[in-house]
């Protein structure tokens, strides 16, 4: 791989426009820290140059430091510092030593931090130029947002992501008897649109081989990865183990990194579902050119509070309209349990929802979708 990580160097500043091919960008795009600087760059392609990327850098964030783009795009997640935590760090879930930023402040950014020294090593074991040939080998993704929106139009309710998810830190264990196989089928006999496979193994009891195992099991809903994103290496594997679509946590991740993100899927043919939780948030990515598919989490990921009126708050007045006006679609993300939880939302403004423990619980996940909707929307 060409492109040059100098990691103590900001983007050069005259870089208003760089070319960038898909298999190197993995390198410019591993997730910045907020102790490291963005990494700059080399302008020129090495690989793959007929499907390089046109990425326009706004000058602000060209020449910043990305612990001041992060600032000035008021992300509170921060990088793990290169040292890791200290040593009298205790575990997962003891808070108590906080000191000078190199023990994580919640369990958002302890999750984040545990990702990044995961995917550095998952990706020694399989570089990028690994992947490539894999990605031959997966039948094309699939319309994730379409199918959305058809779901949509076909019974006048929000289009369902079903979520397989087997337990989450702020619920512990939703499901012992597992078989993420049976669970996507019965969500897809019972009527979901879609399915989000979680994949991260440490917090929520996910995994690939899940995801892998529910594409190949001949399922026809499109398939999220339901993974905190840290790098594009990331959405290279999760397609090559059969996603249609990708979740960018937009309090992760700088503005920088979900548009390269974005355009990697567009290459890739994998949708993109940009997940928000505050105005600002919101107001962000509604700035980012290219985005299709916004999801509104109504749980905090940094204290797990759920609260189903951020919906309703986040597509109120101006907001709303530039957002019908761009023909995004948006999708209520958690906490919702009853007919009455998706009208609410609906009314709100969402053509879509996201839900994981209201079905997860049911003995039949399937049926439980006829319940939550308060009708069969199965076809
Ligand atoms: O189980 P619930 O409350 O129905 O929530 C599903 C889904 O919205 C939630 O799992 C989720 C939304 N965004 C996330 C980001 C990371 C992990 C999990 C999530």
């Amino acid at each position: 791989m060409e492109a040059a990580l100098l990691s103590l160097q900001p983007f050069p500043s005259s870089a208003t426009q760089r070319r960038l091919s898909p298999f190197n960008l993995h390198n410019t795009l591993t997730r910045p820290s907020s102790y490291a600087p963005l990494r700059a760059q080399k302008s020129g392609i090495t690989e793959g140059s007929d499907s390089a990327l046109e990425a326009k850098v706004s000058e602000q964030e060209v020449g910043m430091y990305q612990n001041e783009v992060v600032e000035s795009q008021g992300i509170r997640i921060r990088r793990r510092p290169p040292t890791g935590p200290p040593l009298h760090y205790v575990g997962p879930f003891e808070f108590r030593l906080q000191n000078e930023g190199n023990t994580p402040r919640n369990i958002l950014e302890e999750i984040v931090w545990h990702k990044d020294k995961e995917v550095a090593q998952m990706k020694e074991r399989k570089p990028l130029y690994s992947l490539k040939k894999a990605l031959d080998n997966v039948p094309p993704a699939k319309d994730f947002i379409g199918a959305l929106r058809s779901a949509h139009q076909r019974t006048g309710l929000p289009g369902l992501i079903a979520e397989v998810k087997k337990a989450s830190p702020s619920r512990g264990i939703l499901r012992e008897d597992f078989n993420p196989v049976e669970i996507a089928q019965a969500y897809e006999k019972g009527g979901a649109a879609c399915l989000s496979v979680l994949t991260d193994d440490k917090y929520f009891k996910g995994s690939y081989e899940n995801l892998q195992a529910i594409m190949e099991a001949g399922v026809k809903c499109p398939l999220l990865l339901k993974e905190f994103i840290v790098e594009a290496w990331q959405i290279y594997y999760g397609r090559s183990k059969g996603a249609d679509a990708v979740l960018l946590i937009a309090s992760v991740l700088p503005d920088l990194d979900i548009k390269y993100m974005i355009k990697i899927c567009k290459i890739l043919g994998m949708a993109t579902l940009v997940e928000v939780h505050d105005e600002r948030e919101m107001d962000r990515v509604l700035a980012i050119e290219g985005v299709e598919l916004i999801g509104i989490n109504n749980r905090n990921l940094e204290t797990f509070e759920v609260d189903l009126g951020i919906t309703k708050k986040l597509l109120e007045g101006e907001r709303g309209e530039l957002i019908r006006q761009k023909d995004i679609l948006v999708v209520g993300e958690s906490g919702l349990f009853t007919p009455e939880d998706i009208a609410f939302v609906q009314e709100a403004g969402v053509k879509a929802v996201l839900v994981g423990e209201s079905l997860i619980k049911q003995s039949d996940p399937g049926k439980a979708i006829s319940t939550l909707f308060g009708r069969d929307v199965s076809e």
